[in-house]
């Protein structure tokens, strides 16, 4: 007898039934390139009974929970065998040419000449399967056109650039490395490890790996050896209202997870990348998360002086003092209101003349006056309006930009 509900009319009812609810989610399951993970991982003695990819229309491609699960329930163990970390490199093709390089490279571009290489090697990498589920493309700021950065706020876009150079400098200087790998390829090893290769090969490290700390090797650099990419477990997304514990068990050689709360059958389940804000969000992975808890809004300090008025004689004193004790980076509006560093700052700011000797009390916390109290509540309060109103114009160039791309795309 024909077991009930495990058919392939149950099935596509199922798939059904997930898009009609509130926010609609559609199993990936039955796709070509999660068979062909999930045996993958099953000769790597792993088989997954409690979660499905699954694309949800609020957060993209992640794992939905296919029963419910408990507070404290072990809800994934991958073994070691499935994990690709430095050890995998250096026992491979490249070991040899990685021990003889110097100086040595570091963890990450070990790590990334390693997915380089065998995303070229195409269906010839033991590692294919995993690597066909990996985005082809990535959202991280170090990835989008210089007209989309420039549209998000200023101490974000300064970010951004400094985390373009960084990519660039690594790519730079690991130039000489990939060139003594010639010898594996028949081809130009400049059109294996390009820029574009190697930003792909960037972004699915920074955006995917586990933590999982490695004692330093040899003939890698002292940079911290903490990546490992963890194939099926790097599905999961992030909510920043969620907490589990994450570590590799040294007993069962697995990388385990575990959560701490309740996960509802057919629900995404979440874990949590960090207490991150909204910046570090989309800097690092590419997104922002609604309603974060950690979200905060960081002023410039340039942009705090747009607001004051500009006859202040002690304006360039003042922004010294403040840049010489540490109050002109990481100003922020949180959800309730200025930062007391924002709030001392503008208290510095906005002291008159005859107040101006107080400095170093407002800097201790210090009342100086009803006055001073009031003029930096209400400049808190203009520069605030003035941040959501740049914040909508952004976000409405945003729209146009996106629409003018769509129409490039469907006139092609
Ligand atoms: C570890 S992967 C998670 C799986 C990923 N969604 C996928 O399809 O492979 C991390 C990436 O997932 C996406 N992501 C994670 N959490 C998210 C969320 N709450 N909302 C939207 N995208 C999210 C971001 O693109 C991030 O860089």
């Amino acid at each position: 007898m024909k077991k009930k509900g495990r058919g392939r009319t149950s099935r596509q009812r199922r798939r059904k039934s997930f898009r009609t609810s509130e926010l609609s989610k559609e199993s990936e399951n039955h796709k070509q390139e999660f068979i062909e993970l999930r045996k993958w991982l099953k000769k790597r003695k792993f088989e997954d009974h409690n979660l499905r990819p699954t694309r949800f229309s609020n957060t993209g491609r992640g794992l939905m929970a296919v029963k419910s699960l408990q507070p404290g329930e072990l809800i994934i163990s991958l073994p070691k065998e499935c994990l690709l970390t430095t050890d995998t490199v250096i026992r491979s093709y490249l070991g040899d040419y990685i021990t003889k390089w110097m100086p040595p490279i570091s963890p990450l571009l070990a790590l990334c000449a390693f997915l380089i290489s065998e995303k070229h090697a195409g269906n010839k990498s033991p590692w294919k399967p995993y690597l066909d589920v990996l985005p082809k493309a990535y959202t991280c700021l170090v990835c989008l056109e210089p007209e989309v950065v420039r549209l998000l706020p200023r101490p974000l876009q300064m970010k951004a650039e400094e985390q373009r150079m960084q990519v660039q400098k690594l790519f730079i200087s690991s130039r000489g490395f990939f060139s003594s790998l010639q010898s594996l390829f028949t081809e130009d090893v400049k059109h294996v490890f390009h820029y574009h290769a190697f930003l792909w090969a960037w972004c699915t490290i920074n955006t995917r790996t586990v933590y999982m700390k490695h004692a330093q090797k040899q003939c890698l650099s002292a940079e911290p050896d903490v990546y490992a990419l963890a194939p099926y477990l790097d599905l999961l997304n992030h909510s920043p209202r969620v907490w589990v514990e994450a570590a590799f068990n040294e007993e069962t050689c697995c990388y385990e997870i575990r959560t701490t709360s309740h996960c509802k059958k057919f629900e995404e389940l979440f874990i949590c990348y960090g207490p991150h804000d909204n910046h570090r969000l989309l800097l690092e992975y590419g997104f922002v998360a609604s309603n974060n808890p950690h979200s905060a809004v960081y002023i410039a300090i340039d942009s705090l002086v747009d607001h004051l008025p500009s006859v202040d004689k002690q304006m360039n004193k003042k922004i010294s003092l403040l840049k010489e004790h540490g109050f002109s980076e990481n100003l922020t509006f949180g959800w309730d209101g200025p930062s007391w560093k924002l709030l001392t700052a503008l208290k510095l700011l906005c002291l008159g003349p005859e107040e101006f000797t107080c400095w170093k009390k407002v800097l201790l916390g210090e009342v100086i006056s009803d006055t001073n109290e009031q003029k930096s509540l209400v400049l808190s309060r203009q520069i605030c309006s003035y941040f959501i109103e740049e914040t909508k114009t952004a976000l409405h160039k945003g729209v146009i930009l996106e629409t003018s791309a769509r129409s490039e795309v469907s006139a092609a």
